[in-house]
């Protein structure tokens, strides 16, 4: 199914647009599985399972994998969240950019050996570094526009002649000129409220993919208002530490979908 749609579905059968985000780090998991070999899917998996339920989407955070020397265990994830649920759409984020011939080693990593359902990637190459992607037709291409680090606004801010901001050109880009196979989407960063209602304005019902709540401190009822498409939805909302973390104790089970629960209505309250 292309991305698009499943994440329509996603948001329909969930009635939820939390993504939750795994971001595992083996210095913060519970005592029970500190030691294992297998930690880091053990972990992950048990999150996806108790989280599942109230999430429109997986965002597993590519670094917190390779640092690990944990490529197989998100292998072994991907595989596990395709098999048990199969409906929940698998953003992986990885903020590739590069030339072409690169990228389509970085295409073929996401959307062959983990089977994601979309990756994110950087557009300050241009459009030929997304091509690679953009050419799997039913893969979502997540492109950087307005980040949620404070550092973000160093060129994102940049203004044309026009006084256009540099985001606001990406994301007119990714409306206009580079969305080819209808699967692009935008991130933008729940810390800036302002700006993502001034990217809703220019790119209609594309989805966006918003971190910055929980840890980062978002606020969601403004980011609900500012990101919400015409139809109620268009947004993948995501949170990762504060779900992950939410105990440190034996019930970080219950604490984890406790949080993503909270999270999720919070959200729907905001609709
Ligand atoms: O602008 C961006 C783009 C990506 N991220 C990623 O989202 C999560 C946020 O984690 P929290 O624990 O909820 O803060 C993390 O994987 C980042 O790499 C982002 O924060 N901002």
């Amino acid at each position: 199914m292309i991305f698009t749609q499943k994440l329509q579905q996603a948001w329909a059968t969930s009635n939820s647009m939390l993504t939750v985000g795994l971001d595992p780090d083996p210095q913060r998991f519970p005592a029970e599985l500190q030691g294992r070999s297998d930690a880091i899917f053990e972990f992950c998996r048990a999150i996806i399972d108790v989280t599942a339920p109230y999430a429109c989407a997986i965002k597993p955070q590519i670094a917190y994998f390779s640092a690990q020397r944990a490529e197989d265990q998100l292998e072994a994830l991907c595989n596990y969240i395709l098999e048990h649920h199969p409906g929940l759409p698998i953003v992986l984020d990885a903020k590739r950019g590069d030339i072409g011939s690169t990228a389509e080693q970085y295409a073929r990593e996401a959307f062959e050996r983990y089977q994601a359902d979309a990756v994110t990637v950087s557009p300050y190459m241009g459009f030929d570094t997304l091509e690679p992607y953009l050419s799997w037709k039913s893969k979502g291409v997540i492109i950087l526009c307005r980040t949620s680090n404070t550092g973000g606004s160093d060129l994102q801010f940049i203004e044309s002649a026009d006084g256009t901001p540099l985001y606001l050109h990406v994301a007119s880009l990714a409306a206009e000129k580079w969305n080819t196979s209808g699967q692009c989407a935008l991130v933008v960063g729940a810390t800036f409220p302002e700006e993502i209602a001034r990217v809703r304005a220019r790119v209609g019902d594309m989805p966006l993919l918003i971190p910055g709540i929980g840890a980062q401190g978002g606020d969601i009822p403004a980011t609900v208002k500012a990101g919400r498409n015409s139809q109620g939805t268009g947004m993948m909302i995501n949170s990762s530490r504060a779900i992950l973390y939410a105990s440190g104790g034996d019930n970080w089970r219950e604490a984890a979908a406790q949080a993503a629960r909270a999270t999720r209505d919070a959200i729907n309250a905001a609709r």
